[in-house]
This record gives C-alpha cells, sequence and structure tokens, in this order.
C-alpha cells in the first residue's frame, strides 16, 4: 500500500471479490432445502383456509358428519407435519448460520490480523469491535428471522392465487393491501436505516471514551479527573441515548402503523365481503377462508416493515465489510521458503511521512546497519527513532526509497518471515490475558518449555518468574498490570528472543529496568551482537557505552553515523566547543553525559 500524506490508510482498494455471494455459494443446497420446506409449510397454511372454506360451504350445508370427521383428521395430520417442517427449517437455518458467523470471523480476523500497522493505528479499538458485530449481522440476516422472512415471502403467492379462486372480489383489495405494506416497509427502512447508522456512530464513540477513560482510570483517579471525566462520559452517552430514542421512536412508528393497516385490512375485507355476498358474488364460507388468507398474507408484510431496517442495517454492515475485505494487506506469503538471513540492514534514501502528516518523520536515510554488533540509535524526542524501527520492522513501508535485508527489498517479505526473522520490542510494551508462559510463548505456543526459559533467562526474566508462587503458570492480569514495569518489559523481552531471530530491534529496552537488570541485559546483549544484529534505541549512557555503531537522528535525519567511538567522540568535541549551536541544531541532551 503506498503511503501519502493524503491518502486515508483504511481507504479500501477499488477491486474486490463479492466474498458474500463466494460464502454463501457452498450453502446453496441448504438454501434449496429451506425453500422446499417453506413451500410445503405455506402449502400447508393456505390448506387451512381451504379447511374453512370446505366446512361453512359443504358441511355446514349439507350436515356432513363424515366429511367434518375426514377434513379435521386431514387437519391434524398436516398441523402435526407443519410443526416437523418448522422445526427442520429452524435447525438447518442454525446450522447454516453457525456456518456463515464462524466463517466470516475467520476470514475477518484473518484479515484483520494482516491489515498493515498504519490502517490498523488508524482507528480506535472500538472500531474494531464493531466489526464482529457486523459479522454477527450480516449471520442474523442471512440465516435469522430475516432469512426465514424472505424464504416465506415468495409463497405470498400461494395465498393470492387462492384468494383469487375462491374470493375473486376480494383480489383488488389484497394487492392494494400488498402494495401499501410494501410501501410501509420501504418508508419505514429508510427512515430506520439513517436513524440506526446514526445511532451505530454514536455507540462507537460512546464505547470508545468508555474503554479510554477505563483504561484509564488510575490516572483520572490520581490526577483529580474524575469530574471532567464523569462530564466527558456523561456527553457521549447523551448523544448516544439521543440518537438510539430518536431510532427506536422511528420504528415504533412503523410498527404502529403496520398493526393499524392489519386491523384495517381484516375491517375492510369482511365489509367488502360482505358486499359480494348480498351480491352473490361469493359464499360466506369464501369470506371466512379469504379473511385467513387475507391474515396470513399480511403477517409476513407487518415482519418486513420491522424487518426492513434490519435489511438496511445488513446492507451497511456488509458495505463495511466489503471496506475490510477490500484493503490491501500486509503480503501474508512470499511462495518461497527463504533462508535465515544474516541481518543486514540497508536504507536507500529512504523517508516516511504519517498519513495526513505536513511534513516528513524521516528523509534520506542511507546507510548500512550490521550484519550483526550492538547499534544504537539516538537523538531527541520526537526525533523518528521509533518511526526508523517500525521502518526496519516492516511495519511501515516507506514513502520514499527502500529499506533491504539481506539486499532483499523488505516489501517482499511477508510479515510471517519478518516476525520470525526480525524480533521487536516496542517503546511501550503490552501483555495479553494468560499466564507469563503464554505471553513469552506468544508466538508459538507449542514451543518447548526449555526455550521458554532460555529466553526468559536471557531477558533477566528467569528468577523474579521462579520466585512468584505461580511461576511460569502466573496470570498477568490485565495488560500485564499484576507485574511492575520492569518486570513487564523483561517478560517482552523474553517474547522478543524465544525464536532468537537474527534482528533484533529493541526501543528502549531498559529504560524501566534497574541498574542491575540493565547490566545482566547488556551482557546478553554482548553475548547476542557477535552473530545477530541488534539495534537498540536508547537515551541509556550504560547501553550506548557497549555499542558497536551509533546513528544519531536529528528530526528525521541523520546527523551522524558510524562506529560508536567515533561518533560519540565527535559529538562530545562538539558539544565542549565554546560557540553556542544553531537555532536549529539543539545538542541532544542525551549525549551531553556521553
Ligand atoms: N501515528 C502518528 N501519526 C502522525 N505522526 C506521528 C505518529 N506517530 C509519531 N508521529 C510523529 O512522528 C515524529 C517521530 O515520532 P517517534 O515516535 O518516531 O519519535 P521518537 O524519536 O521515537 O521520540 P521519543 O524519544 O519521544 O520516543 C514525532 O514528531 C511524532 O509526533
Amino acid at each position: 500500500m503506498t503511503l501519502s500524506t493524503d491518502k486515508d490508510p483504511a481507504s479500501p482498494e477499488p477491486a474486490q471479490a463479492d466474498w458474500l455471494r463466494e460464502l454463501l455459494e457452498p450453502l446453496r443446497p441448504a438454501y434449496r432445502q429451506a425453500l422446499t420446506l417453506g413451500l410445503l409449510i405455506n402449502l400447508i397454511a393456505v390448506g387451512s383456509a381451504v379447511y374453512a372454506l370446505q366446512v361453512y360451504d359443504r358441511v355446514v350445508a349439507h350436515a356432513g358428519y363424515s366429511s367434518l370427521v375426514a377434513l379435521t383428521v386431514g387437519m391434524f395430520i398436516a398441523i402435526a407435519f407443519d410443526h416437523v417442517l418448522r422445526a427442520g427449517r429452524a435447525q438447518l437455518l442454525q446450522r447454516v448460520g453457525v456456518r456463515i458467523e464462524a466463517e466470516i470471523a475467520r476470514r475477518a480476523f484473518q484479515r484483520l490480523m494482516n491489515l498493515p500497522a498504519l490502517v490498523l493505528e488508524s482507528r480506535p479499538p472500538a472500531y474494531w469491535q464493531t466489526v464482529f458485530r457486523d459479522i454477527e449481522l450480516v449471520r442474523a440476516t442471512c440465516a435469522g428471522a430475516t432469512a426465514l422472512l424472505l424464504i416465506d415471502l415468495p409463497f405470498l403467492l400461494l395465498s393470492l392465487v387462492l384468494l383469487a379462486l375462491i374470493a375473486w372480489p376480494l383480489l383488488p383489495l389484497a394487492l392494494v393491501t400488498i402494495a401499501a405494506f410494501a410501501m410501509l416497509a420501504w418508508r419505514s427502512g429508510r427512515v430506520t436505516r439513517q436513524a440506526a447508522e446514526s445511532e451505530r456512530a454514536k455507540l462507537i464513540g460512546r464505547d470508545a471514551a468508555i474503554a479510554e477513560l477505563a483504561g484509564a482510570r488510575l490516572l483520572l483517579k490520581t490526577a483529580g479527573a474524575g469530574a471532567t471525566a464523569h462530564a466527558r462520559w456523561e456527553q457521549q452517552y447523551a448523544t448516544w441515548m439521543a440518537e438510539s430514542l430518536t431510532r427506536s421512536r422511528a420504528s415504533d412508528h412503523y410498527r404502529d402503523l403496520a398493526h393499524g393497516m392489519t386491523t384495517i385490512n381484516s375491517v375492510v375485507t369482511t365489509g367488502f365481503g360482505a358486499l359480494a355476498i348480498l351480491a352473490n358474488l361469493m359464499t360466506m364460507g369464501a369470506l371466512i377462508a379469504a379473511n385467513m388468507l387475507a391474515g396470513r398474507m399480511v403477517a409476513p408484510l407487518v415482519q418486513l416493515v420491522g424487518q426492513w431496517q434490519s435489511i438496511g442495517q445488513f446492507m451497511a454492515a456488509r458495505k463495511r465489510l466489503d471496506a475490510l475485505f477490500a484493503t490491501a494487506q500486509d503480503r501474508s506469503e512470499t511462495g518461497i521458503a527463504l533462508p535465515r538471513p544474516h541481518g543486514a540492514l540497508r536504507m536507500d534514501c529512504a523517508g516516511f511521512t504519517y498519513p495526513r502528516s505536513p511534513q516528513p518523520q524521516l528523509q534520506a536515510l542511507s546507510g548500512q546497519i550490521g550484519p550483526f554488533g550492538l547499534h544504537a540509535v539516538i537523538g531527541a524526542n520526537g526525533s523518528g527513532k521509533s518511526t526508523l524501527l517500525k521502518l526496519l520492522r516492516g511495519l511501515y513501508s516507506p514513502s520514499e526509497g527502500r529499506v533491504l535485508l539481506d539486499d532483499g527489498d523488505m516489501a517482499q517479505f511477508s510479515q510471517a518471515d519478518l516476525s520470525r526473522w526480525i524480533g521487536y520490542l516496542p517503546q511501550q510494551v503490552q501483555l495479553v490475558s494468560g499466564s507469563i508462559r503464554d505471553n513469552i510463548a506468544l508466538a508459538e505456543p507449542g514451543i518447548a518449555d526449555e526455550l521458554v526459559i532460555a529466553a526468559a533467562r536471557r531477558a533477566g526474566a528467569h528468577d523474579f518468574i521462579m520466585a512468584l508462587p505461580d511461576g511460569y503458570a502466573t496470570e498477568v492480569g490485565e495488560a500485564g498490570g499484576r507485574f511492575s514495569g520492569g518486570e513487564r518489559k523483561r517478560i517482552a523481552i523474553a517474547q522478543v528472543l524465544l525464536r532468537d531471530p537474527p534482528v533484533l530491534l529493541l526501543d528502549e529496552p531498559t529504560a524501566d529496568l534497574d541498574h542491575e537488570a540493565e547490566q545482566a541485559f547488556l551482557q546478553t546483549l554482548r553475548t547476542l551482537a557477535p552473530d545477530h544484529t541488534v539495534v537498540t534505541v536508547t537515551h541509556s549512557i550504560a547501553v550506548l557505552n557497549q555499542c558497536n555503531g551509533v546513528v544519531m537522528l536529528d528530526k528525521g535525519r541523520i546527523s551522524a553515523a558510524g562506529p560508536a567511538r567515533q561518533v560519540l567522540a565527535a559529538l562530545a568535541t562538539q558539544r565542549a566547543r565554546p560557540a553556542a549551536p544553531p537555532q536549529d541544531k539543539q545538542p541532544d541532551p542525551h549525549l551531553e553525559n556521553a
């Protein structure tokens, strides 16, 4: 995907396969079965109108007791059949629903995992949660009440045909009723869909605010910001509630209209029917049967008024999922098993600009780091160190130039390969719920315990883990909140070291470590350096003193780079000069002590 200042990273690519059609294709036989069952169920339903017609016109008129018994027994058998058929259809659609939901969720999850880092960063967590609500909506429409309704709707024709045969004077009325309900359903769908979409947007805002407030609960407490947080939450909640009430009022209005129209239909059918009987155009039995048929026709139409809104929501959800399925993805496979790289990282005039950012964050970076050795990236806050590490990890694609690993353009490697070859420790480490072992072995849960322990030892985490009552089985708690910052970092470092990647990109690995832990970790880095390329962003003099190479960034450009001794000495000399530095070239405060 091309990154530019204007393009939304989450905007879909134009070409997209119809994923839903593809997914429903194998389910065609199941839908065909559901339709057949629907036909039988609806035949039985119109059969009850025929029963009423026969009883009133034949049995009552001619005192046909034996006919009554035969007809009634036949009807009971039909009702028993109807029960079995309905249960069968419900089970069938349930199975279809499970398949649809599981399959879409599987695909959506895969897609989410393969989305470029910039796309994932461009939306709040609440947005990604709604993707799963959309999946639920698609399932409910394709295999829930809406699907049942859509299966039943064509069989309105059966009732209509029978009505035309037994009570033809009432046919125009039935046609007008169907048209009126269709219009009401369409109108209700239009109005409530807009309201539902607006409610959904507010719901995302509300959930995002709740998630943020919940995450920052301690900060809010210590900063004494409870009242501010409460006001913010209340405002989000009130906006959502207002939208929700608007939507619910709109739905209620159309539902009430539909019920009113049902009663009107029944009254008008009876009235017209009575006139037709008086004019000898039809019989009393035909009127009763016609009333039953009209009721049968109207019932799904009333449902349609309510369900049209769901159909609208389904279309909107499908559109959003379309966008997810069409968003360009990171490369998921290379098509060839590439050997483990040595770990030479090269940049060719590489630059990077965050989407919608007015100026580049990294510019014209050229040079090579490694293979092998311990290298530091230094620079003032905001100079682009973390961004550079993400570029070297292949999380971001350069806006200009290239980043290469062992002379291979990084763009050609899959994220799976990169995650095996490049261990990346972010500035803010994050643990997930589960045990310490689960967290260390996150990428490879089945890995041997000895390797988990070896990684923990190298990260300086083994001793404190063993001192815990549950050892490696200790649950880390919400986001690792059970541990100190340093302990969390050591677990995260163990996770990075687990698969012994040839390249290690570490963003301030020792920032939370005490002196002893820092020294122990430095020893690990020294051990790794001869046959690994270790690049670490650091503000620590202790780490800097151990480095073979240093790259210094200043406002996204390399201001100094080379062997550590040389660069550090040059920087020290520069710092010792009496002349004041130029306005736009402030000395790096972290090198003041170097
Ligand atoms: N997602 C983003 N969107 C837009 N700009 C960003 C984004 N992330 C970072 N930046 C900007 O990019 C620049 C470089 O950020 P970066 O995090 O790489 O700096 P850093 O050198 O690692 O800083 P620090 O020492 O504070 O960690 C900063 O000006 C920052 O504001």
